[in-house]
């Protein structure tokens, strides 16, 4: 079995709407990775923030061209795993389901509804069967160091928020926005799910920083939100996240500790060894390389 992850951090993001321009990486290399789970959404962009190594791939592909509901989010995990991804953040353009969260605001997303209905959802399957915990679903160290760090922008910070993932890509109706609000949703996107339970299957600790763009459509005085005004804050909010992410790399401790999620296959194969599709094994050699990956 493979030793465990490396002390020195690499942060993977995943960048949504309105940053398929990147991070702003010095010494940064396009690189091509390939998965068998499919194509990525893009290239990796692999460099540094300070001292420390990010990569970063464009989930919505180059150009935003392709659907939150045909991103391939496990092509995309297994490529920042496959990269050496320590832990996962994603950045996200989310509605608001609450007055107290306003365009403009960041929220460190902490749980989430998941009402996606046509995504692969798992990395398993027949063959190897695996049934992770998802009850704390982003990694609490994580989101604590980017709270901070993003606070140090200036922006407003909201340590937690419930997301609601739609399958999109149409917006809500009033209906479902205010049902979600009684379902204690306090921002909605499209993207949140599958991508956070695939990195827990990946045992890599995900965190997102949500950046709130519109109030969606409860608001009954108010017209529904529209692509437009989405865009529009987020023109504005990149550069707040870039921020974000270099004082996140000036705040990260010298040398990465185990987080829970780094251990998260444990105790979840359920298939008997002989039972097992070795085929799918050979597949999960960068999600679960712990577990099936080149013995040392
Ligand atoms: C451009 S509006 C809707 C779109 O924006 C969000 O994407 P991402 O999470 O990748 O920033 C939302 O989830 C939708 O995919
Ligand atoms: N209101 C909204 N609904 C779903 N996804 C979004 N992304 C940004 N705003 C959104």
């Amino acid at each position: 079995m493979r030793a465990e992850k490396s002390t020195s951090w690499h942060i993977g993001v995943l960048g949504g709407s309105g940053l398929a321009a990147g991070i702003g990486l010095e010494e940064a290399q396009e690189i091509e990775v390939a998965s068998p789970f499919g194509a990525p959404s893009a290239p990796v962009v692999t460099g540094r923030l300070g001292g420390v190594r990010f990569t970063f791939l464009a989930r919505h592909g180059k150009g935003h061209a392709i659907a939150p509901g045909e991103v391939n989010y496990r092509a995309n995990i297994d490529v920042l795993k496959r990269c050496g991804a320590t832990d996962v953040l994603a950045l996200s353009a989310i509605g608001s389901l609450c007055e107290a969260m306003a365009p403009g605001d960041m929220v460190l997303v902490d749980q989430f509804i998941d009402r996606t209905t046509a995504r692969t959802g798992s990395f398993f399957g027949s063959g190897l069967v695996a049934h992770v915990s998802l009850a704390d679903p982003t990694c609490e160290r994580l989101r604590t160091l980017l709270g901070k760090a993003a606070g140090q922008t200036g922006a407003r910070v909201h340590p937690s928020g419930t997301y609601v993932c739609i399958e999109g890509p149409q917006f809500s109706t009033r209906a479902e926005s205010r049902m979600y609000q009684g379902w204690g949703g306090e921002v909605i996107g499209m993207t949140g799910m599958p991508e956070a339970r695939l990195a827990r299957e990946a045992e890599l600790p995900y965190a997102m920083l949500g950046m709130v763009t519109d109030y969606d459509c409860w608001r009954v005085e108010e017209a529904g939100v529209e692509v437009s005004h989405v865009l529009a804050v987020m023109q504005a909010n990149a550069e707040v996240a870039r921020a974000a992410l270099r004082e996140l790399a000036a705040r990260l401790p010298r040398k990465r500790t185990p987080a829970p999620a780094d251990t998260a296959l444990d105790h979840a194969l359920i298939t008997a060894p002989e039972a097992r599709d070795s085929a799918l094994v050979r597949k999960l050699d960068a999600v679960a390389c712990r577990l099936f990956g080149e013995r040392d």
